[in-house]
């Protein structure tokens, strides 16, 4: 230690000393405290005591700090106290800090910590949602750990703590005295020391900067509407769409951390896909994972499945039986008959029966006859739905006879089964992501899970990336918005080569239109970050194209190959494998960073993202359908936006 330093510390401890004697006087260990976390001030440690100290009520914090390592609700205590105060002095703190502003954003709770101080000697550890430490092991709190703020947020957070509040006072340093700090590139930003400040002029002063720097982190640092809608109280059902890259996903982890804090229960992510429950539970770890073990994240289907399973009933569904039941019904009543003539690809046909009859939960021909069929086309009429029907039949004949279900039976059974007998312990909150894409009986399922009840449902999505037509609206599964229907508008993953790539696809909006609500295309959304490259590659050998721009990569990290079908997948996976590229099937990943290039289909890929996006031609049957024009289209779309960077096309061309 050098002297000077020595001297800082020793000019700082008194400084802090002669503070804490012109007020009520605090136990000598915790004064020892108080006095550290004063000296740690050059570190960027900003401290906060609570006026009422050592008195302080048992649920909020003695002493708060603002440094580079967060925001620490501090409680000294000479015993452990129960989870119920240590949580009610992290909400304290969090609601003084809401939304401050500082050069990055507006700074989540996710930036708080509640850290108990007890005296030296006594047991510590990680308890529940707090984090137990002993007076002579405060370096542990102060020097370790992931550094989540600048100086220049730490100051901010501090400022708006001592401006908001008499019950904190600054301890060794004066709000009022130390100079606005600035970050790289801003000019004159200042008097705002009262928590006063120009919206719009530092909504534009932080867009100016993402073009600069490297991205906030979406943890610590989220933009007014997204923090916004976080906090928002709805008194029903509610919806947040935006196109892709917006964060929706982003946006919904933080509500489901946000009500954790201030509920008890469970509650659920989950979506159609069996893929985004997995990615989505690991980024909700590094936000929130002292209240990880009160979110579930599941997809629906497995969520249904051992719904079922724990009632006792049955909820197994194989996926080969059920495509050896569909090819039985077709070689008998599809193929040679009217269906295969009106439309030879027998996967419309799984799709009729998947999306709308079993989809929609039709039970009769009469119901199917006039049952709306929005974005599948083909316009059937009355007396073609009997053929259909019929066909419809037959597979549940060849279902019924191998004894088994297919993954609509289970929905609708455990449908039923909640409308006889309705969860014992229900969710405090559900999350559905891509909601899109689910069955009108998938959506009355997730609406029957959650309830109407304040605060627990929300839905998730983003019509442009419909990948199926679902035909839809809220109304027919009982959802009633009233109005709470929210839009994000700014693109924070794909560059802006990436959104004018996508923006020439003309993706027809199939959800957002379903309820009359104002739709937004991807185009306008404003990309935070610009630049990004997106190339259309034209001729005969695409493996050595597609290899080589991949060699061409100057960092393969984080790459992807999307496809369409899971045929061409396996196909990639071949080729990138004998040439000597690691893979990695999209379909066992968690969201983990890995050197491997990812392998999968688009399906696969949905609510993913990449640095770089291969997508490589694929022989397709050429349709002059408009539905399933419109449907590629989408698929495209989706496709192009999961690539943050970096878009490669290919267009196989013959010589
Ligand atoms: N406020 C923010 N600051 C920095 N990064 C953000 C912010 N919000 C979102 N992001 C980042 O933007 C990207 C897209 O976020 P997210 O996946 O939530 O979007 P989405 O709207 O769900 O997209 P999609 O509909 O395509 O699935 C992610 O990399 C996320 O970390």
């Amino acid at each position: 230690m050098t002297g000077t330093h020595h001297h800082r510390e020793e000019r700082l401890r008194r400084q802090a000393e002669a503070e804490l004697r012109a007020r009520p006087p605090l136990p000598p260990w915790q004064k020892r405290v108080v006095e550290r976390f004063a000296v740690e001030r050059p570190a960027g440690w900003y401290t906060l005591l609570n006026q009422f100290a050592p008195h302080t009520p048992e649920n909020r914090p003695d002493v708060v700090l603002a440094g580079p390592r967060g925001v620490l609700a501090v409680l000294l205590r000479e015993e452990d106290p129960g989870w119920e105060d240590a949580r009610a002095a992290f909400v304290w703190t969090a609601e003084l800090l809401a939304g401050v502003p500082t050069p990055h954003g507006l700074l989540t709770e996710a930036a708080l910590r509640t850290v108990v101080v007890r005296p030296a000697g006594s047991a510590t550890g990680h308890s529940g949602e707090h984090l137990t430490v002993a007076e002579d092991d405060l370096d542990r709190i102060l020097l370790r750990g992931e550094e989540v703020l600048e100086r220049a947020d730490a100051l901010s957070a501090a400022r708006q703590l001592s401006s908001r509040t008499f019950d904190l006072t600054p301890i060794g340093w004066n709000p009022q005295r130390i100079p606005e700090p600035r970050a790289a590139g801003e000019t004159g930003v200042s008097g705002r020391s009262s928590g006063l400040f120009d919206v719009d002029e530092l909504r534009e002063q932080r867009f100016e900067r993402a073009l600069e720097g490297p991205m906030p982190d979406w943890r610590i640092f989220l933009d007014d509407t997204q923090l916004g809608l976080v906090r928002r109280r709805y008194s029903g059902p509610a919806r947040i769409t935006g196109p892709a890259g917006t964060g929706k996903t982003v946006l919904a982890l933080h509500r489901l951390a946000y009500l954790a804090r201030r509920s008890s229960g469970e509650l659920l992510y989950t979506t159609h896909l069996s893929t985004l429950p997995r990615i989505a539970e690991k980024q909700f770890r590094s936000l929130a994972r002292q209240v990880g073990h009160r979110v579930r994240f599941q997809h629906l289907h497995g969520w249904a499945k051992e719904f079922l399973a724990a009632r006792g009933r049955d909820s197994e569904a194989d996926d080969r039986q059920i495509e050896e039941a569909f090819l039985a019904a077709w070689q008998r009543a599809g193929q040679g008959g009217p269906l295969a003539a009106a439309r030879p690809s027998r996967g419309y046909w799984k799709d009729e029966i998947d999306r709308v009859i079993k989809g929609r939960g039709l039970r009769s021909l009469e119901a199917y006859k006039t049952a709306p069929r929005r974005g599948r086309g083909g316009n059937l009429t009355p007396g073609f739905r009997a053929h259909v029907w019929e066909f419809y039949c037959e597979y549940e004949r060849e279902l019924g006879e191998r004894g088994v279900s297919d993954h609509n039976d289970i929905l609708l059974r455990a449908l039923t089964e909640l409308g006889r007998t309705p969860l014992e312990r229900p969710f405090t909150a559900v999350v559905v992501d891509e909601v899109q894409d689910l069955t009108l009986i998938g959506l009355r399922l997730a609406h029957a899970i959650s309830g109407d009840g304040p605060n627990q449902l929300l839905l998730v999505g983003d019509g442009q990336q419909q990948v199926y037509a679902g035909g839809w609206r809220l109304s027919e599964a009982g959802i009633a918005l009233g109005g709470r229907g929210e839009i994000l508008r700014r693109n924070y993953r794909n560059r802006t080569a990436i959104v004018d790539e996508a923006g020439e696809l003309d993706a027809v909006n199939r959800f957002d239109d379903l309820d009359g609500g104002p739709t937004v295309a991807l185009r306008s959304a404003l990309p935070v970050l610009g630049g990004g490259r997106a190339v259309r590659w034209r001729g005969p050998d695409q493996e050595e194209a597609l290899l080589s721009a991949l060699r061409r990569l100057d960092d393969t990290a984080d790459a992807a190959v999307l496809t369409r079908t899971n045929n061409a997948a396996e196909h990639w996976e071949n080729v990138l494998r004998a040439a000597g590229f690691q893979v990695s099937p999209l379909d066992r990943w968690d969201g983990t960073p890995s050197p491997a290039i990812h392998v999968g289909t688009v399906h696969r890929a949905k609510g993913t993202e990449f640095r770089s996006v291969f997508l490589p031609d694929e022989p397709r049957i050429a349709t002059n359908h408009r539905e399933e024009q419109e449907a590629s289209q989408r698929q495209q779309l989706v496709a192009i936006t999961r690539a943050r960077d970096f878009v490669w096309t290919g267009f196989v061309e013959s010589d």
